[in-house]
């Protein structure tokens, strides 16, 4: 039996979010959440999707010859073999960067790969899935995601901030708005007001694409 995934969709597209944002990117969405955010967007990815040899979804990847690919889902994590699916992605020479929900945990993940580690605020509903061992082990490699509902989550987060100094752990740290729950504008003028060291992250493909799958 060769090492499979279940696999919701493979596209490429514009990278929407983090430090590649605008950028072309191959996605490989895998199917499966341990996780049941009040916001989530990819709820489609929660079941059915295809069970998929690691060699055939390297062939279609590499059909699309390009320089990053970004494995999100669902919580790629809770299958085992998302690991070596991140080591062979490295080994072909992409860009790789991991999408995760913070509640896994991260330590065996190829250190090429640049983990996109989301810390769930209160307004998810999930918060309290967060497994902080996972913050001790950032790099400047990693980024750091809060998608921020509210006012109250935004004070939960820059607490976070200031109490784990994620700024000078991770390469970012990303202040996302919950689409549908917080206007932009709003949280634009408060990472502005307080000076944070935090970058403010939409989602391109919303813009784009208007939440379509497989964009
Ligand atoms: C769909 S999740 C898949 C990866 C992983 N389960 C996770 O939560 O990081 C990818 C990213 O989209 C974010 N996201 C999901 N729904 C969102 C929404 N409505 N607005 C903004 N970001 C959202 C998640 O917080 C996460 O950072
Ligand atoms: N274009 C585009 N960029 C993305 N970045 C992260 C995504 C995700 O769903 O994890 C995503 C997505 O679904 N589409
Ligand atoms: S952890 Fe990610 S995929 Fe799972 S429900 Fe939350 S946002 Fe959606
Ligand atoms: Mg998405």
């Amino acid at each position: 039996m060769q090492d499979t995934l279940r696999i919701t969709e493979v596209f490429y597209s514009l990278q929407g979010e983090t430090r590649t944002a605008g950028l072309p990117t191959v996605f490989v969405r895998l199917t499966g959440c341990p996780l049941r955010c009040q916001y989530c967007d990819s709820a489609y990815a929660f079941s059915g999707g295809t069970v998929r040899t690691l060699d055939d979804i390297l062939e279609q990847v590499a059909g699309y010859r390009p320089r990053y690919v970004c494995v999100t889902g669902g919580e790629p994590l809770a299958q085992p073999n998302a690991i070596p699916l991140l080591e062979r992605l490295c080994d072909a020479g992409y860009e790789v960067s991991l999408e995760t929900s913070g509640a896994l945990d991260v330590s065996a993940v190829d250190p090429r790969v640049s983990r996109v580690v989301d810390l769930k605020t209160p307004g998810s509903k999930e918060a309290h899935r967060n497994r902080y061992e996972n913050v001790e082990l950032l790099t400047r490699n990693d980024q750091v995601k809060f998608v921020i509902c509210s006012r109250e989550d935004y004070d939960w987060a820059v607490s976070k901030l200031i109490q784990y100094g994620l700024d000078q752990r991770a390469g970012e740290v990303l202040f996302s708005p919950s689409h549908h729950d917080l206007n932009a504008r709003e949280l634009a003028d408060w990472v502005v007001a307080d000076n944070l060291p935090v970058r403010l992250q939409l989602q391109l493909h919303k813009y784009l694409w208007n939440d379509e799958p497989g964009r």
